[in-house]
């Protein structure tokens, strides 16, 4: 692992941490004072420190590549590594409300018996850019913080802190790094991540290669451009198949096919280079819309809606409810993008999108519970679709016959294009 640039731990200590126990459940927050305050006997802080040896790792390496790359690795670790009855949660610590502020982590409850935890931390925390905390309680049975192994590091400020409840805070943490970490709104900020992965990720070169070379624009097409949006079976390549047909259109799609080599490579990645990644595809297919719709109508399989909604659902960990609200300025448009003239959201509800999955051999095995996560995924994503503005989208229920659909749209086409 790469030696990182240290974080005094006192930046770490004077923020609020939240726990997320489970993607479903609220998760639980505290902060650190060093102040003498007398904690609540029945406070939920008690509840997540009842039993077993307490610790937290908190990954803050400067570089943002090297930084999301080792918190990959090290989820895999824990893993692999941990013993079975030990706990091992998603952890943040953030000052409550405040953008770019949350250093991720994690939060291990140690119920075993062997020494194999301590050998792992150990490890860690002798690499540059991950501190190990533990938590003890003290003769008071008050809570405290303190360095793990705090003898190998000389630091100036008090290392002990008081673990204390907070309130939850009108932002959820997740939503504090989204921007420019999970959704870029210009071609240069996505640009930028796949520059900085030029050394580790090889294929970045090749695809920023693709966004240099992509047909300048020039020519402003006359014809209609309409984006076709939804989950995943929701009928998209039928609809824009048959769209294709009855409009003599020009049928493009994002990411486009010049990036289908590269597309499970970083699919593979963690967030901020996979979804620059999609982010710089739609910048190429701008281009090809742009040519394409100075000859004919358009049709555009996922576009912008798609690389905003699945990146924001995907960052915004727990309920539907912790998804930014709906005037946020993550629901933005890139100024930089061309703008389409209509985009439509496909939607069926659950049980129809399940049985055209399965129609199609997918997700067959899917466990249970598997299954109810994923529909808070969708429940998300489709939220996010429908907050998107400038432009908005527009529900079609894609639930009738294709045929059926194919008309509907195509009446919603004419009127709002005067095709
Ligand atoms: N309106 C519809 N009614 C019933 N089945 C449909 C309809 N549209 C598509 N399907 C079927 O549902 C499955 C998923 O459709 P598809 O067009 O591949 O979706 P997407 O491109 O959104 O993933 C396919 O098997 C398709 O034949
Ligand atoms: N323009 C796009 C298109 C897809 N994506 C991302 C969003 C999701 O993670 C996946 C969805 O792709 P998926 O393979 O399910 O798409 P299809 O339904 O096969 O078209 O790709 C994107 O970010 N931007």
């Amino acid at each position: 692992m790469a030696k990182r640039a240290l974080l005094r731990p006192a930046q770490l200590c004077s923020r609020i941490f939240a726990v997320e126990l489970d993607v479903r459940a609220d998760p639980f927050y505290f902060a650190l004072s060093s102040v003498h305050k007398t904690v609540d006997d029945h406070s939920p802080v008690r509840s997540i420190f009842r039993d077993g040896n307490l610790y937290s790792l908190h990954v803050y390496c400067n570089n943002r590549i090297q930084r999301v790359k080792f918190y990959g690795e090290l989820k895999s670790k824990l893993t692999k590594e941990l013993p079975t009855n030990c706990d091992c949660f998603e952890l943040s610590s953030f000052l409550p409300n405040e953008e770019q502020s949350v250093i991720k982590g994690f939060f291990i409850r140690d119920k075993s018996t062997s020494s194999v935890t301590e050998q792992v931390l150990n490890e860690l925390q002798q690499t540059d850019g991950v501190c190990v905390f533990s938590y003890v309680r003290g003769e008071d049975d008050q809570l405290w913080q303190e360095l793990w192994s705090t003898s190998k590091r000389n630091w100036m400020e008090p290392d002990k802190y008081r673990v204390v409840p907070a309130s939850a805070p009108e932002v959820h943490p997740s939503v504090l790094n989204i921007r420019n970490s999970d959704v870029f709104y210009s071609l240069e900020d996505a640009y930028k991540v796949l520059q900085e992965c030029g050394d580790i990720i090889p294929e970045s070169k090749a695809v920023l290669e693709l966004v240099d070379q992509r047909p300048q624009r020039g020519i402003h097409g006359k014809f209609p451009v309409v984006i076709i949006e939804g989950l995943d079976a929701t009928g998209k390549t039928t609809l824009t198949e048959s769209l294709r047909g009855s409009l003599g259109a020009i049928l493009l799609k994002s990411p486009p096919q010049c990036l289908a080599p590269f597309r499970d490579r970083f699919d593979s990645e963690p967030p901020l280079i996979r979804r620059a990644f999609y982010a710089l595809g739609n910048y190429i297919t701008a281009c090809q819309i742009s040519t394409a719709a100075a000859q004919a109508p358009v049709i555009v399989d996922r576009y912008w809606h798609s690389t905003a909604a699945y990146a924001i659902a995907t960052a915004v960990s727990g309920k539907l409810e912790n998804l930014p609200g709906p005037s946020s300025e993550v629901y933005h448009w890139p100024e930089d993008l061309l703008q389409p003239s209509l985009v439509l959201l496909l939607t069926v509800n659950p049980e129809e999108r399940l049985r055209r999955l399965k129609g199609r051999g997918l997700e067959k095995t899917v466990e249970e519970a598997e299954l109810e996560v994923n529909h808070l995924f969708r429940q998300k994503v489709e939220e996010a679709y429908k907050r998107i503005k400038n432009p908005a989208c527009i529900v079609v229920d894609a639930s009738p016959s294709p045929d059926k659909v194919l008309q509907q749209v195509l009446l919603l086409i004419s009127d709002k294009c005067h095709l």
